[in-house]
């Protein structure tokens, strides 16, 4: 048997073009271009790529995006005073500040002055805590695609049995409850758990979040499941040549698609959906900062 491939890269150009559909309507109806604002502390080359891509997509989807480049020496003071001007911005809809933050600033103290209207990577206490109450908010980006990606798998989730390997802030923790909110029964499982494989060999559905290099293998795989492998792992390549890398995920792909219904492959998962949900969050937050209906996207 060989797992279907759920091909992400193609499910976020869709997603990226409902977007694009959603802003022109919000153009035409009512003169308004929602505006994201990106942050950068620092010059990490890998950080500066993933904004400039956030930026280039933002302004193809007919949305304006305003870089913020600041120096590695910025201070929390400096940091938070740029965040309190884009919340007072009227052109400013969506903040998002790039993690990891040089270890002179706070990260929780940024995240917690970002105004949670505007907290488009869904980071902010209050919006975990509107997944919490399972109130509308908005939903940090990973775990929204990784819950597009099973649904563009499986349809209806309600009453499968999912298990999420990782139990982070970001990633595994809002994943879980997002789909105890489509009616999964989540377990969820870590570095502590007992007979993880055995446990994750019951999970129609399975969220690996760990951040372990192919941790996850095709004997832990319930034949017929589905895998949502979030991992972004960058590993030493030897065959492709000295000092070479690739990017693998959490699973080890070849086994699991022996045995999975389908599965996201690693790069061109659930990656691309991250940003692609950003911009469906910019526009989202748009809308419900001035009242206006929320076109469907
Ligand atoms: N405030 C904040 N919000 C973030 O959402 C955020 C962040 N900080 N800091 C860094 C991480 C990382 N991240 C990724 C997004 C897309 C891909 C992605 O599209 N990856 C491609 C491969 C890219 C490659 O080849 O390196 C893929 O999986 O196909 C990866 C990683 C968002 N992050």
């Amino acid at each position: 048997m060989s797992a279907r491939v759920i091909d992400g890269k193609a499910r976020a150009a869709r997603l990226r073009q409902s977007v694009a559909h959603a802003a022109g309507k919000l153009k035409r109806e009512h003169g308004l271009v929602p505006g994201l604002a990106v942050v950068l502390v620092g010059e990490d080359p890998a950080s500066q790529v993933y904004v400039s891509n956030k930026v280039r997509q933002t302004q193809e989807c007919g949305m304006r995006s305003i870089e913020h480049l600041l120096p590695e020496a910025t201070s929390e003071a400096e940091l938070l005073a740029l965040v309190d001007r884009l919340n007072a911005d009227p052109q400013v809809d969506g903040i998002l500040v790039q993690m990891p933050l040089p270890s002179h600033i706070d990260s929780d103290r940024i995240v917690l002055a970002i105004d949670p209207a505007k907290d488009v990577d869904g980071l902010h206490p209050v919006n975990a805590g509107r997944i919490v109450l399972g109130k509308e908010g908005l939903v940090p980006c990973t775990p929204q695609g990784c819950v597009i990606l099973a649904k563009e798998e499986l349809g209806n989730l309600s009453g499968l049995n999912a298990v999420v390997l990782g139990r982070s802030i970001l990633v595994g923790k809002p994943v879980a409850l997002l789909l105890q909110n489509e009616n999964c029964t989540v377990t969820m499982a870590h570095s502590r758990t007992r007979d993880i494989a055995a446990l994750c060999r019951t999970a129609d559905l399975l969220v690996a979040a760990v951040g372990r290099p192919e941790m996850v293998k095709g004997d832990w795989i319930k034949p017929g499941a589905t895998v949502i492998d979030v991992g972004i792992n960058r590993v030493e390549a030897p065959e492709k040549g000295p000092g070479k890398t690739k990017l693998v995920g959490d699973v080890d792909y070849e086994g699991a698609a022996r045995v999975a219904g389908a599965i996201t492959p690693v790069p061109g998962g659930v990656g691309p959906m991250t940003i692609a949900c950003l911009l469906a969050n910019t526009v989202r937050a748009a809308c419900r900062i001035r009242g206006i209906e929320e076109p469907a996207i």
